[in-house]
Order: C-alpha cells, then structure tokens, then sequence
C-alpha cells in the first residue's frame, strides 16, 4: 500500500445539515512547486499556508537530497536555496509515494543534470505513464532508464549541454508543460512550451515571480506560447499558498447536497485555470456566493458560502475540463442527487490519475444505486434527488485503488445518501487533505474510520 499502511476502510452516513465556517488547507500544485522553487532559487524562501500532504513533503525530501536546506519555524517554512544550476546529485532514489505532480516535475528539473538521479514511488505511481515526460527529455539529450511501458522505476542522466526545445504538448497537461519549462531552467537558450489548451498557469507565474525571464503569448485560438530564457537567476521569495480548490470541492459539494446545510469556506484559491467547478455546479443551480474576492501573492482569492441547493443535471462544456480536471468524482457524485442527466465529455486524462477516475467513479455510482454510463472518454450520470435507495445496504465497499480523490468523493456521497456509502480504504486522503476527517466531522458529517484492516 501507500506509506507502507494498511488499508482503513471508512463509512459515510446519511448527516443532518452542515453548519460552520472552515479554512481549506494550501493548494497542493502551489505547494509543490514553493518547495521545488524555493530549494533551487539563490537565498531564502518563507512559505505559510503550505499543504503539509505526504505528496507534498516527498517533494520537499526530494529537494533536500538535492541540497536544498529546509526547516520550520512556527507556522513558517523556511529555505535555504542552491541557486538555479546547482543541484547536488541524489544519493539515493527520489520516492514520490503517490505523486505524479511531484515525480514528473521533478524529472524535468533534475533529468537536464549531469549526473544520475532514479524515480521511485508507489504501487499506484508505479503503473502511471511517464513517457509523456520522459520524450521531451529525450529531445533534450537526456538519457532515460525506464520500466517497460516508460513506467517507474525511472533513471535520468542529463547530457554536459543541454538541447532546448520547442515542444508542442500534446495532451493538455500542466505537468508535461511544467516539466519541460523546468528542465528549461537548466538548459541555454530558450526553450519553448506551445499549450494548445491552457491548463494551470502556477509554474508560469511562480517562476516570473522568482525572477525568471519567462513571457507568454497567447493568439486569438487561445494557443499559448511559453518562452523561458534558461539558466538565468532565481532569487528567495515570500509565499502565502492560498486554499486549495480541488480539496474545497468536497465540503463545497457534501453542503450543496444534505439539505438545510449553511456553510462558508475561508481563502479559496480563485485562479481561473482552477474554477471549473464553481462554474458548472452554478450552472447546475448550486447556491455559492463568492464573498470577498480578494488578490493575495499575486492570485485571486476569495470566501465561499454555500447552501443547499435542489440541484439540475447539464452537459458540462468539454474545452472546460482542463480547469476542473480533478474534480469529475466529486462532481459526478453531486450529479446522483441532481434532476435529469449531467453528461461530461473529454475526460480521457482521468483514464491516468492516481488510478482509472473513470472506470472507478462509474464502478462506485453503480455499487450505491446510482444509473451511469461510462464511455470510452465520457461519463453520463442520472441523478435522483433526495438520495432516495442510494448508498449500499449490505455495506459493499468502493474500491478506492489508491486514488484520495475517489476515497473522499464517495464518502461525501454517503452524506446524503438514504444508505451508507464505504470505501475500501481511506489512509490515502492524507496525500492531498490530512484535515479532510476532522473539518468534515466539525460540519457534522458523520463519517468513521474503521480500524485497520491486517495487511
Ligand atoms: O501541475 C499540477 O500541479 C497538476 C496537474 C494536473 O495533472 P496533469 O498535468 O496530469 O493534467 C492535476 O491533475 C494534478 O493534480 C496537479
Ligand atoms: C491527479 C492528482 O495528483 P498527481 O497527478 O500529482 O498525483 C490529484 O491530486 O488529483
């Protein structure tokens, strides 16, 4: 398993309304990168707010067995940077667990150096394509030892001069684009990123902020053209990582659906590559009121509150995907207590995630009564309002396989749910939201974690 854990079942039951206000722990994608910037940027680098997940300190290990110095003072964490260009080689390999953010990235920053550094991470990492990262390196002059299928365990060696590129991504991934702009950063000359479909912006705008000579063009399709100018100076900065959206989602959806719920979640994170949700649940008649829209460290922030809603089905526009990506299972569940059909397309990037979202979302729905249909790259769900005959009597498990985003959507569905909903493992929650159980139970979501199961 994960962390070396056992797995930890958990039970979801039908809760009477959610009241209270709650403040989101940090975005994990800008915590990732706050540690990976700040361990490479010259000086020091402060960060509060930053997401204390197991995905996001395997990040901050990661840098540290390259040279970096981090330490925690109070609520602060403090680094001590090596300077762009001067990463120390790892003398062991870099363990990821169940993060592809962190692993890929990490791949593009180190894989450009001259010297050795090996990926290792999870059972779940483990069978998810890095191919998508490694070509562009390979392009670049990197050699790669990698599994069958470019899976993990991967080994990188970077050329004495580095290639730049320009690389067209082909799919829309915030993590290849990263990869490539981050392996950039040790490369001379300028290395291009052409992103067909914008996804998160947080590399461009971090690395602008930690002193990068980066632009972005973009033209009247919306095709975006990153240009990074390598081997420049980054410098220490300050950084307050704002709430993290994707897990906002799940108390944001749980109020939306167990009825007479009033609740308001402080310093949301309102970047527009990130508000897929917000958007699409609004469509679907979801009462959220975004209060207090605010700039903090150069990203729109702003308070939600959010009240229960009698919710409709809609067709969810596929070009909106990348800005909602991990959001699918839990929109999906919000979907089986909505009127009618909701139809999401284009979700062929859920088939890598921490496991196949789409065959376990539509596998989870099915074993709690719901009426779905999954296709190749699309999702139909048909909702009932009131939960009525949702949930599983007989307490059949959601298989889980790994993914925290799978475990937390389905107990939010069991919160409103006429049965109970349980998954079959819920020790991974703490990759992305270690506070997820007890800001969810302080709503008055009833929700318990078995004991152990022997491994
Ligand atoms: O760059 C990032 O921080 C992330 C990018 C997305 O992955 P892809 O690039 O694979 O779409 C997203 O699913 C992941 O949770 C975080
Ligand atoms: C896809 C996710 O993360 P990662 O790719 O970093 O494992 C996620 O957190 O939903």
């Amino acid at each position: 398993m994960s962390h070396g854990l056992s797995p930890r079942p958990a039970t979801a039951r039908k809760s009477s309304d959610l009241k209270g206000t709650i403040r989101i722990p940090g975005d994990k994608s800008i915590s990732h990168r706050s540690f990976m910037f700040g361990g490479l940027a010259a000086g020091e680098t402060r960060i509060t707010g930053l997401l204390e997940g197991e995905d996001v300190i395997n990040t901050g290990k990661a840098m540290q067995a390259m040279g970096a110095k981090i330490r925690k003072e109070g609520d602060t964490w403090i680094i001590d940077g090596v300077g762009n260009g001067a990463l120390l080689a790892p003398e062991a390999p870099l363990d990821f667990g169940n993060a592809g953010t962190g692993c890929r990235l990490t791949m593009g920053l180190a894989g450009v150096y001259d010297f050795d550094s090996t990926f290792v991470g999870d059972a779940s990492l483990t069978k998810r394509p890095m191919g998508r990262v490694l070509n562009p390196l390979r392009e670049m002059g990197v050699q790669v030892k990698s599994a069958e299928g470019d899976r993990l365990p991967v080994t990188l060696r970077g050329p004495k001069t580095p290639n730049p590129i320009t690389y067209r991504v082909p799919m829309a991934s915030a993590q290849v684009k990263s990869a490539v702009l981050l392996a950039g950063l040790n490369t001379p000359g300028i290395t291009t990123v052409i992103e067909p479909v914008m996804t998160r912006d947080h590399t461009e705008k971090m690395l602008q902020g930690f002193g990068a000579n980066l632009t972005v063009e973009t033209d009247v399709e919306g095709v975006r053209t990153i240009r990074l100018q390598g081997r420049g100076q980054l410098t220490g900065q300050v950084i307050d990582v704002p709430g993290d959206p994707s897990s906002t989602a799940f108390p944001l959806v749980s109020a939306l659906i167990v009825p007479g719920s009033d609740i308001t979640i402080l310093n949301v994170l309102m970047n527009p590559t990130r508000t897929g949700l917000i958007l699409t649940l609004q469509e679907m008649g979801a009462d959220i009121e975004v209060r207090n829209v605010r700039l903090a460290g150069g990203e729109d922030v702003a308070d939600l509150r959010v009240r229960y809603s009698e919710l409709k089905g809609v067709t969810v526009p596929e070009e909106r995907a990348p800005s909602m990506i991990d959001e699918y299972p839990v929109l999906a569940v919000a979907a089986a207590f909505a009127e009618g059909a909701t139809v999401m397309n284009g979700l062929e990037e859920l088939r890598v995630k921490e496991s196949d979202r789409l065959s376990a979302v539509a596998n989870g729905l099915k074993l709690n009564g719901v009426d779905c249909d999954e296709g190749e790259a699309s999702l139909v769900v048909r909702g009932r309002p009131g939960g009525k005959g949702l949930g599983n009597p007989l307490g059949g498990e959601v298989k889980t396989h790994l993914d925290h985003r799978i475990a937390m959507s389905f107990l939010i569905m069991g919160l409103a749910s006429e049965h109970p909903v349980t998954v079959d493992d819920s020790t991974m929650i703490a990759t992305s939201f270690p506070e997820f159980m007890d800001l969810m139970t302080g709503l008055g979501a009833r929700i318990e974690q078995a004991e152990t199961k022997a491994a």
